[in-house]
């Protein structure tokens, strides 16, 4: 039997990310949520500003002369002041406690803070306006920089708060509007173009009432490729484009598309048949065929290539894969998106799937990597999908994802899963 180009499609996707490089830079963005950020975001102050409470309670020094050392519960203890978030802190009397709200300064001389549930706090009088506290039991294990946040403790001015190749979600959107950046550099995104190919296909948007020939179908790789591509926000909505089963026609689609695009997706025509031109079109248009066939199942004929852009060090890769439906879409997920990460200009573009074990393992092994639809069932668990094999999209639209097995395996896991 032929050897193939890879022995494992890890190896395939390393292959075709090899030459790429991350796509441009856009200079003073605004708008960062769910970009790439292509510079690191530096701390324009120490984080917290100040030493801060993280509870509400009383800040105190245990070195006070009322202490002498230690908590004692039966003190009534005077309030000389307040700390309020958003105010700068009082001054701290060697004789008395300052009331402290979360987020409150605490100010300097006070060692910790003691919690407002540890204390039994009386109300003010004339002698004393903010009352008095005592200590209850628990306040004595309070240890010496209990409840503060540090000054700094965070990070400190000067140092990155986040590194260029992350995307802006939700918890990096707070670090930037907390060290108050409005704009930064980000990599512009990523241009997909999605081909699919066939004479039996209906129009893309065909209206869904059309009434089909048994002899064409409708064009669900389309739909079902753009669904995997549009949630990543650092993707341009791909564009979406059909050839027929001529080569001409096919080849200059394919090219234009790879003209105006950093990747380029096609579905059908891959394998043996007489009408299956995508191998050839794409050598013909000088992209380089790094692996045609891969030891797989589903998706066998898929194909992997790079267009080396003429007089430029960029690379696009072009994935060629099978028309089947769940073919389509299993190789999406797992070749075209770890490269168009790469593209984005992640950092941790390579694919780093969690771990499930599979409730049943059924009795068949295979001599390929085997990708299997599943559906969760607990936790980290899973159970197979039965399905009719890869045209089977009804049985794929009762999954959550796949797992992916080795050659012979056959145990419950731990599997790499993918989630659609
Ligand atoms: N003699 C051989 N025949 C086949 C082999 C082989 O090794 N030797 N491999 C089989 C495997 S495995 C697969 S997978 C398919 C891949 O075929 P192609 O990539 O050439 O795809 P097509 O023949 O164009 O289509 C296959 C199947 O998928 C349907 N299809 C295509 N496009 C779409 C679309 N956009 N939406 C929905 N469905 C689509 C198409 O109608 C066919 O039924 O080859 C096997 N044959
Ligand atoms: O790769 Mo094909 O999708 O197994 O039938």
């Amino acid at each position: 039997m032929k050897r193939l180009a890879y022995d494992s499609p890890n190896d395939a996707i390393a292959a075709l990310a090899a030459p790429l490089a991350p796509v441009d830079v856009q200079h003073d963005c605004r708008d960062l949520l769910g970009r790439v950020l292509a510079c690191s975001i530096v701390a324009d102050r120490d984080h917290p500003a100040a030493d801060v409470s993280a509870m509400d309670g009383y800040a105190l020094a245990m070195r006070r002369p009322a202490n002498s050392g230690e908590i004692h519960c039966n003190e009534e203890i005077p309030v000389t002041g307040e700390s309020i978030p958003g105010s700068p802190p009082p001054d701290f009397s060697d004789f008395g406690v300052i009331r402290i709200f979360t987020g409150g300064m605490v100010p300097a001389g006070c060692d910790r803070v003691i919690q407002r549930e540890y204390t039994i706090e009386s109300p003010g009088n004339d002698s004393m306006p903010l009352g008095t506290v005592r200590w209850r039991a628990e306040a004595k294990l309070t240890q010496p920089a209990a409840n503060i946040r540090g000054r700094g403790e965070n990070i400190e001015a000067g140092e990155e708060a986040l590194p260029s190749g992350v995307v802006v979600r939700s918890p990096q959107v707070a670090a930037i509007a907390s060290f108050g950046v409005e704009s930064a550099s980000v990599r512009r995104r990523v241009r997909v173009a999605i081909i699919t190919t066939g004479d039996e296909l209906g129009r893309i948007d065909s209206a869904t009432n059309e009434t089909l020939p048994p002899w064409k179908i409708r064009n669900s790789n389309a739909h079902a490729l753009r669904a995997i591509v549009t949630p990543r926000p650092y993707v341009n909505p791909p564009t979406m484009l059909h050839a027929p089963d001529e080569p001409e026609q096919l080849k200059q689609v394919v090219s234009d598309a790879v003209a105006d695009h950093d990747i380029v997706l096609l579905t059908g025509g891959v394998s043996m048949g007489d009408h299956d031109y995508v191998p050839k079109v794409v050598s013909e248009i000088g992209a380089q065929t790094v692996f045609h066939k891969l030891p797989l199942r589903p998706g066998k004929p898929i194909l992997g290539a790079l267009y080396h852009v003429p007089d430029s060090a960029t690379a696009k890769p072009i994935i060629g894969l099978p028309g089947n439906p769940v073919s389509a879409t299993m190789g999406a997920v797992r070749f075209a998106l770890p490269l168009i990460d790469k593209l984005a200009g992640i950092t941790r573009w390579e694919p780093n799937p969690p771990s499930i074990m599979l409730d049943e393992i059924g009795t068949k092994t295979l001599h390929l990597h085997w990708m299997r639809a599943v559906r969760m069932t607990g936790p980290g668990t899973a159970e197979l999908v039965v399905g009719k094999g890869s045209g089977d999209l009804v049985s794929l639209g009762a999954s959550d994802g796949f797992i992916e097995m080795p050659p012979t395996a056959h145990h419950p896991g731990p599997w790499p899963f993918f989630a659609w």
